[in-house]
């Protein structure tokens, strides 16, 4: 199904109502606290570009002991600009230029931390389950072609730059990776983390190509905050979010490739969730539009053999510690959220909520120790 055949957005739809009814939904659903950014530079430059640009402030709490820690955040979705199995220089350098335009908007709209989607530089071929050409895209996440593109940019525009890629590790064996790199403000690498849990679902046969990362939890000290990466399918699950918590993220991005048939009513819901449970920023991004490949394939469930994995839904956003969140990108267009916040929102919702206080992770950490143990009998009471 095409982008024209899709409808815009929730938000869209939503803004039929009339304004006091619309008003009164969104803040039900979607918190109170936010307001649009005037970015006149920026309308303009993402007009040029052709590419849609939504904003969004979340509010905080004006404190006496600190100053305010305002960040600009932006995230970028898209299709892809060739079809999937075009020449893989070709496509790499349609997608760097694409991204150069999205990043250059961003800095014209003042953002200081900027994110791509999941296998951002490639197409999403792991429903395919061929190897080649797709492993070719693989590169090293230190010093690959995509990296030094996007040290240049960092550098260029003062800006932390994440760029989740599919990383080839020549040192162990040229083994393959599902991992974002970042990249400072500097324009130099500061480090990577690797995606923790693989799907096993549709036909997202990633399994196929890399296997479960090796790098933790890891939080990245930057100029503009303490920033943890969850890895698409890491969002379904709530210990990964809560690690990145532990270890001190005040924000979280969550690059993703997901399917509308599949996730969409989870889409809003779980880095929202995360936000809220875990006191800290989550940005969610997903990739737009279908991706048609040459050969076709099937999903081992009786069904016609087909050639796409289905539309990827965009609606990226961003959701802040207090549960609001913004408007997202459309489910049909290229685009960039830009977003600013205030990092003291993350304590003083953990001072208003205490979360991290009431949350018992001595008693879990007992418990799930037991659990994964092979003589573990689960607690069940029986009537006697
Ligand atoms: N890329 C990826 O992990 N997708 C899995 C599907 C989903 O998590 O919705």
């Amino acid at each position: 199904m095409s982008s024209q055949q899709q409808f815009e957005s929730v938000e869209k739809i939503l803004s039929k109502l009339p304004p006091e009814d619309h008003q009164q939904i969104r803040n039900v659903l979607y918190g109170t606290h936010t307001t649009q950014l005037h970015l006149p530079d920026a309308e303009t430059k993402a007009r040029d570009y052709d590419l849609e640009l939504v904003s969004c402030r979340f509010d905080s709490a004006q404190e006496q002991l600190r100053a305010p820690r305002v960040v600009r955040v932006g995230i970028f979705q898209n299709k892809l600009p060739l079809p999937p199995n075009s020449p893989i220089k070709d496509q790499r350098n349609a997608l760097f230029k694409l991204a150069e335009k999205a990043i250059d908007t961003a800095a014209t709209g003042g953002v200081n931390v900027f994110c791509l989607q999941e296998a951002w530089n490639m197409p999403f071929a792991f429903c395919t389950r061929e190897k080649y050409p797709w492993c070719e895209y693989a590169e090293s996440a230190e010093d690959g072609p995509t990296t030094a593109f996007l040290k240049e940019l960092a550098r260029r525009y003062n800006m932390v730059i994440i760029s989740p890629i599919l990383e080839r590790d020549d040192v162990h064996g040229h083994t393959i990776w599902n991992t974002a790199v970042v990249i400072d403000n500097y324009g130099d690498y500061l480090g990577k983390h690797r995606k923790n849990h693989i799907p096993r679902v549709g036909d997202f046969n990633e399994s196929t190509y890399y296997v479960e990362g090796n790098t933790g939890h890891p939080v990245f000290q930057t100029e503009f905050g303490k920033i943890g990466v969850n890895i698409c399918y890491g969002r379904h699950h709530p210990l990964n979010w809560l690690m990145f918590g532990v270890n001190g993220a005040e924000i979280v991005f969550n690059p993703s490739a997901t399917v509308g048939t599949l996730s969409e009513p989870l889409w809003g819901i779980e880095a929202r969730n995360a936000a809220i449970a875990n006191s800290y920023f989550t940005c969610a991004i997903n990739r737009v539009g279908t991706e048609v490949f040459e050969t076709e394939f099937t999903s081992g469930d009786g069904k016609p053999a087909h050639k796409d994995f289905g539309y990827f839904y965009g609606a990226s956003y961003i959701a802040a510690p207090d549960g609001s969140r913004s408007t997202g990108l459309s489910r049909t267009r290229t685009g960039l959220l830009i977003a600013e916040l205030d990092l003291n929102l993350c304590r003083q919702i953990r001072d208003h909520w205490n979360f991290q206080m009431t949350q018992r992770l001595d008693m879990y950490a007992e418990s799930l120790s037991k659990a994964i143990k092979p003589d573990f009998v689960p607690q069940i009471i029986h009537k006697n």
